[in-house]
């Protein structure tokens, strides 16, 4: 159990991985975009306020310069600082060179392509929801609880996403993120969600809070699953926390007060990305239970069509 590598992840993501920032890279961008600019290396030198030794020390990737030294020269070449770096910050080549395309659009254009991609995501999804309902939110939001409640109610599986990831892995999530990070944390989540959606066209689904941190997964929940943020207040979530002992894996099980409600606060704009905003504080849980299964059915009601079964679904 406890030798449980990586390595024995059951499905390996096909999507390209993180790409690692080196002082290589960072001076053969550098060099490049000097050499684009025409740019001697005295005189980027001079309108930087680095010496030009220096500057060929970065430029062949023997130098660790600072983050001022980087935005001095970025201001100098006329870049934004996240040009200087590999992929442009991105953390994929595909999406480095979508970034890179539009970031040289008009402003216009830009605006166009924004509404564009909006109306794409507000269209597309009913029709590969399925009867998928994920139940998002802060740790104690009640996405264990209510979630298997109301699958219970609807005569649908409910599925507790960590623990398929626990499953995959062979340990608890905490031994998984502290053996392997955070990026492998995603990779087995990005795998458990296409689990889920090959094997459930109908199922309430608890996702772990910290999904989030994973914008393309959380993206294409968002699109492949009917969505529900769990609302509470701090102190609820608090007190739901200790009320329980505190005794559970991860970022929320050890963080205090005011660190939760900064937790929240940081990740509020994502879980608002959901269709259902459901506000469980100051309701007894057989209320918040009766509640949300009146209000989840509305937003299924969707007279939008569902595409055919696929195989292997239930
Ligand atoms: N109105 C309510 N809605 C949801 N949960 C509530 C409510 N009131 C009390 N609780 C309690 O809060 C806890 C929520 O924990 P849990 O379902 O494990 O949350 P999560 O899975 O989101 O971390 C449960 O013990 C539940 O009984
Ligand atoms: O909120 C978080 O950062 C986390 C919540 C946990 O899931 P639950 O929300 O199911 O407790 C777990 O995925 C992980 O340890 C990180
Ligand atoms: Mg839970």
């Amino acid at each position: 159990m406890h030798h449980a590598l990586e390595i024995r992840m059951k499905k390996p993501d096909a999507r390209p991985t993180t790409c690692p920032v080196s002082e290589g890279e960072v001076g053969a961008i550098l060099r490049a975009a000097r050499l684009k600019s025409g740019m001697a290396r005295k005189q980027l030198a001079q309108t930087s306020g680095t010496s030009e030794r220096y500057l060929a020390l970065l430029e062949s990737g023997e130098g660790n310069p600072t983050l001022s030294v980087l935005i001095a020269l970025s201001q100098a070449l006329d870049l934004s600082l996240a040009e200087l770096l590999p992929l442009g910050g991105e953390r994929d080549a595909p999406t480095a060179t979508l970034v890179g395309l539009v970031r040289h659009l008009s402003f216009d254009r830009q605006g166009a392509l924004e509404a564009w991609l909006r109306e794409e995501r507000a269209t597309t999804p009913a029709t590969t929801r399925d009867r998928r309902v994920i139940l998002i939110g802060l740790r104690g939001a009640g996405k264990s609880s209510l979630g298997k409640r109301l699958a219970d109610l609807r005569g649908v599986p409910f599925v507790e996403m960590t623990s398929l990831v626990e499953d995959a892995y062979g340990d608890d999530i905490g031994q998984l993120i502290e053996r392997n990070g955070y990026a492998a944390l995603h990779r087995y989540e990005r795998a458990a969600w296409q689990d889920i959606c090959r094997t459930h066209r109908a199922a309430v689904i608890a996702v772990p809070g910290g999904i989030v941190a994973d914008p393309d997964l959380y993206d294409e929940m968002l699109t492949t699953a009917y969505s529900v943020w769990l609302k509470a207040s701090a102190d609820d979530h608090m007190a739901r926390v200790i009320a329980e002992g505190g005794v559970r894996a991860g970022a929320a099980a050890r963080i205090a007060r005011d660190d939760l409600e900064s937790v929240l606060d940081a990740r509020s704009p994502d879980y608002a990305r959901t269709q259902l905003h459901f506000d469980t504080s100051g309701l007894a849980f057989d209320m918040s239970l009766t509640r949300l299964a009146e209000q989840v059915d509305k937003v299924m009601a969707d007279p939008r069509p569902q595409p055919p079964l696929r195989s292997g679904q239930e």
